[in-house]
């Protein structure tokens, strides 16, 4: 139906008075891309999202849609288009009149204007619903239409704020999946803003992880969640333990480096300076418990707490400088070896699974 277009942010940052909202960001969304801006409240996603729109304007850098410098373009003329997180409908338009509003802004005719939103209705299999007004509507319904009504000017690119954040758990689930399936058949650009990780692993082919109005990694998910680049990314994402310390040497290919008053651990990266502050993630679900550690690949603690997940058990574990790390075990394995809170634990893991972290902000 539409064609993509490629997204280029060039140094693009967003004042506010005293507030730098986003600072200097550079990032490039391929064509048929599904981009999820991912990130804490504050940390600069909708004032991306907002420039690229054309809803906000860009303090310095560029924004470039295809081959067209959209920096200076009003909405209407950038060929892209938002659905807002609170859908925005009219409540006082039937569905066609609010799917057709943005062709009637542009003066194409009544039975025309019509005919297409009927047909992008049809898309979203909701022209049995034409002729109600939002009201009537279910939440996933208001979202079709949001989403009809955004797609009705042929967009090179969407953008999406929250678009799923007003739906009930239950649905929030479907409509994802619908919102994928949409993207996949449109094939058109999608930049969705989430502070859901969950949200962004299941629905984004790229996720830009930003943090405090910079971007502190831009990866397909399993890259982000496999190999985050920065002990925010690591932390944000969940389901890996943050260890930090300080670097005492090289050993066989690993940096070695001291917990504060700890444990001496080993990790896989770049060499670094002795002395030098260090940050390392370990994947809570790649720890062996009761394997001896060696070579720094493991400590002995003591277990804090237990929770049962059903298929995982998590369990908590202090010692060796360490004072909380977490370690997720398959519920079979758990039971056939149990531990209770007070017992001293072994915890093993092998070099692959310990990475040295980068820093963003030094
Ligand atoms: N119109 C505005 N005037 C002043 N400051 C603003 C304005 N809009 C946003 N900000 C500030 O800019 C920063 C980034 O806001 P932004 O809305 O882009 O973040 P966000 O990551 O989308 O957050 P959320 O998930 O809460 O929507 C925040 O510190 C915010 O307070």
């Amino acid at each position: 139906m539409s064609k993509a277009a490629e997204i280029d942010i060039v140094s693009v940052s967003k004042v506010y008075g005293t507030t730098t909202a986003v600072e200097d960001i550079s990032l490039k969304i391929p064509a048929g891309t599904y981009c999820c801006l991912l990130g804490p409240s504050g940390c600069g996603k909708t004032s991306t999202l907002r420039m690229i729109a054309g809803h906000e304007s860009i303090s310095s850098g560029d924004v470039r849609l295809g081959n067209t410098v959209v920096t200076d373009l009003p909405p209407a003329k950038r060929g892209t288009a938002m659905m807002f997180q609170s859908y925005a409908l009219f409540p006082h338009l039937d569905l066609v009149d609010n799917v057709a509003f943005s062709l009637k802004m542009k003066g194409v005719d009544k039975e025309k204007r019509r005919a297409k939103a009927l047909d992008m209705l049809k898309l979203m299999q909701m022209e049995a619903y034409a002729t109600r007004r939002p009201a009537q509507l279910s939440g996933g319904q208001q979202q079709r239409v949001a989403l009809a009504r955004a797609l009705i000017t042929d967009p090179e690119a969407l953008l999406l704020d929250e678009p799923l954040s007003a739906l009930d758990p239950f649905l929030k689930i479907r409509m994802r999946a619908e919102l994928k399936k949409l993207q996949t058949s449109l094939g058109i650009t999608f930049v969705h803003v989430t502070h859901s990780q969950e949200e962004a692993m299941a629905l984004a082919d790229l996720i830009v992880v930003m943090n405090d109005g910079r971007i502190e990694q831009a990866a397909p998910p399993r890259d982000v969640f496999e190999r985050p680049a920065t002990s925010f990314v690591a932390r944000f994402m969940g389901d890996h333990n943050v260890v930090g310390g300080r670097v005492t040497g090289l050993r066989g290919g690993m940096v070695v480096f001291d917990v504060n008053g700890g444990a001496s651990l080993a990790a896989s990266g770049q060499p670094q300076e002795v002395g030098a502050p260090i940050d390392i993630a370990i994947r809570t679900d790649h720890v062996r418990i009761g394997d001896a550690p060696a070579h720094g690949l493991g400590f002995n603690g003591i277990v804090s707490n237990i929770e049962y997940r059903g298929a995982t058990v998590k369990m908590s574990v202090a010692g060796a400088g360490i004072e909380d790390f977490t370690v997720i075990v398959d519920d079979s394995d758990f039971f056939a070896r149990p531990v209770t809170v007070g017992d001293a634990v072994p915890l093993a893991w092998d070099p692959q699974d310990a990475i040295v972290l980068g820093r963003l902000h030094s």
